[in-house]
């Protein structure tokens, strides 16, 4: 192992989005090196096994769960005070939550465009809100880590609500880590490649002729995916204490993809109206299953 098992004893990390995907792998990771982890999402029963499973995994209650919209500025104001009061202050809080389909963007709806930029923009900026306010006025440092996704830079055709979204984000880690440095909070972010998670790539490559460079492994210089452990060393570190000047930074964590550019959805340029039809098909289906199980 990398790092000794117990090199993030006494720290307690919130983790967005942490009951599946990357965010449960982070959780696995954290928890896996002493950490205290508290995992959000909408529903509870996906967010109550994953902690289950993980509390099995070290053998110790370390991971913890609550049901919060993160859309929702009360409801995430109320949730990260129910942690201060019931178990204590956070230490490090990681962006990760998201929502993101494939679609031509001349065909999206407001709403549409909405329920990707409110999840994405507005849930970080109410999480980092609640949070970061807790620490100023207990006196607490704090790390802060988005996950956001390479498009920050190059953009991505036919996922324009959530690169736009990503690159607030990554405005606000450019930000926030000037006003909050005073404070001892570090604000920072991750910028991954391409990691194959099932509800993602239900949304992003639901089809054979989705599959474009953005998805597609052998794409990536380093001719491989990323694997969530070595996304996990990298969020350690940022939020362990060895690192402590690193403040204001996305790191892009991609095998190269995004600088040999075939790290976008372009490739979908070559579609049909009715591929798109089944695109969307596909997509919705896989979201009205995840949505009966949602209990916020
Ligand atoms: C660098 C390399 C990178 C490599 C590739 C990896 C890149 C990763 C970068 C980022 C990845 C991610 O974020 S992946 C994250 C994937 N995970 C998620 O999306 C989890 C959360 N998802 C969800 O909650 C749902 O799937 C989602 C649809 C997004 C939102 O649900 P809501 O209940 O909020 O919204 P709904 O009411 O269903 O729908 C709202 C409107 O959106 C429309 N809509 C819904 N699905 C649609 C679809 N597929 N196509 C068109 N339009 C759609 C509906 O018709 C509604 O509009 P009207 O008809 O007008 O009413
Ligand atoms: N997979 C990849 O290759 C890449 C992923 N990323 C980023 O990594 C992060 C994780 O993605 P990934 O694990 O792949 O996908 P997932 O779909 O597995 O993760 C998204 C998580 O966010 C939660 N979520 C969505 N909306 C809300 C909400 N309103 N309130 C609370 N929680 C919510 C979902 O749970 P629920 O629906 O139950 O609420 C889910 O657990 C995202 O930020 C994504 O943009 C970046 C680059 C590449």
């Amino acid at each position: 192992m990398l790092f000794d098992k117990q090199c993030l004893a006494g720290k307690r990390v919130l983790i967005t989005g942490g009951g599946t995907g990357i965010g449960k792998g982070l959780a696995r990771h954290l928890a896996a090196h002493g950490a205290e982890v508290h995992i959000w999402g909408r529903r509870a029963q996906v967010l109550e096994d994953a902690a289950a499973e993980i509390n099995a995994e070290v053998d110790a209650q370390r991971v913890h769960w609550q049901a919060v919209d993160i859309r929702k500025a009360e409801a995430v104001d109320a949730a990260v005070g129910e942690i201060w009061e019931k178990y204590g202050p956070l230490t490090g809080l990681i962006n990760n939550a998201a929502a993101n389909f494939i679609a031509p963007t001349k065909d999206l709806s407001p709403r549409g465009f909405e329920a990707i930029t409110s999840t994405v923009m507005n849930g970080a900026f109410f999480t980092t809100h609640a949070v970061g306010r807790r620490w100023i006025a207990n006196g607490l440092k704090g790390s802060i880590v988005s996950t956001l996704v390479t498009w920050i830079w190059t953009g991505s055709p036919f996922v324009v609500p959530s690169a736009m979204a990503k690159a607030a984000v990554n405005a606000m880690t450019m930000s926030l880590a000037v006003e909050w440095a005073k404070y001892g909070i570090r604000v920072n972010a991750v910028a991954p490649g391409p990691f194959p998670t099932d509800y993602a790539w239900k949304m992003l490559n639901p089809t054979d002729d989705s599959s474009v460079g953005a998805t597609q492994a052998d794409e990536v210089p380093a001719g491989r995916f990323g694997e969530i452990s070595e996304l996990g060393n990298l969020v350690l570190l940022l939020q362990s204490d060895g690192c402590d000047y690193i403040t204001g930074e996305t790191i892009a964590i991609d095998g190269a993809h995004h600088l040999a550019a075939p790290s976008t959805f372009a490739g979908l340029n070559k579609l049909s109206d009715e591929q798109w039809a089944h695109i969307k098909e596909q997509a919705k289906a896989a979201s009205e299953q995840s949505k009966a199980q949602r209990t916020v």
